[in-house]
């Protein structure tokens, strides 16, 4: 594919692909992207790993609605990041989206599934750099490129 990454999301020379790990259990139950308990989430289970390459499927229903009958861009983009996300925790660390670049190509009708795709293009100290893609009946939907920064453990912290 045409790669949508910027200057911003392209790792520099040298980054090292490391093999992904097994997906870690979900960490938050309340998780919109991936949470058993989050009742408007969107419940990602993340499979297909072959150690390069993550999979999940998301199937737009009328809630996630922008337009009448066509997703919402930012429901897809919440997808895609929650699907680059689980690449990231897959590298073994922990990390948040930095920036989060994306194309939406097609209208995505309620109903669709979109077949989720991600992976890591390179880490560079702290900054893992993540493309993913959404499929829709084969044709390609939308994609993203992301920059996702390693956080220490206080990062997700309790907040009053
Ligand atoms: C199965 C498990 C699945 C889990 C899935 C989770 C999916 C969901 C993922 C998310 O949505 S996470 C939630 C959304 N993201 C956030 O809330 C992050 C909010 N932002 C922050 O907390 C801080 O801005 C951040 C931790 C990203 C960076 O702050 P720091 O103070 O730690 O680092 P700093 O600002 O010094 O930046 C470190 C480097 O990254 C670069 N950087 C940071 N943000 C950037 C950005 N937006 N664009 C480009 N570069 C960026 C920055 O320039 C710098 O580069 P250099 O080291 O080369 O100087």
């Amino acid at each position: 594919m045409t790669t949508p990454a910027s200057a911003k999301t392209t790792p520099p020379t040298g980054a090292v692909v490391p093999a992904l790990k097994e997906p870690p259990p979900t960490e938050y139950d309340g998780c919109f992207g991936c949470g058993d308990q989050a009742s408007d989430g969107i419940r990602l289970k993340h499979t297909g790993l072959d150690g390069k390459v993550a999979e999940t499927a998301f199937t737009v229903v009328e809630a996630h609605q922008g337009a009448p009958g066509l997703a919402h861009g930012g429901i897809l983009a919440a997808a895609l990041d929650e699907a680059l996300g689980s690449v990231a925790w897959m590298l073994g660390k922990r990390y948040v989206t930095g920036r989060l670049e994306t194309d939406f190509l097609t209208p995505v009708p309620v109903g669709s599934t979109v077949q989720l795709r991600a992976w890591c293009t390179g880490v560079d100290g702290r900054k893992a750099y993540l493309e993913g893609e959404g499929h829709v009946d084969g044709k390609l939907a939308v994609r993203a490129a992301a920059l996702f920064i390693e956080v220490p453990e206080e990062h997700f912290e309790e907040r009053p």
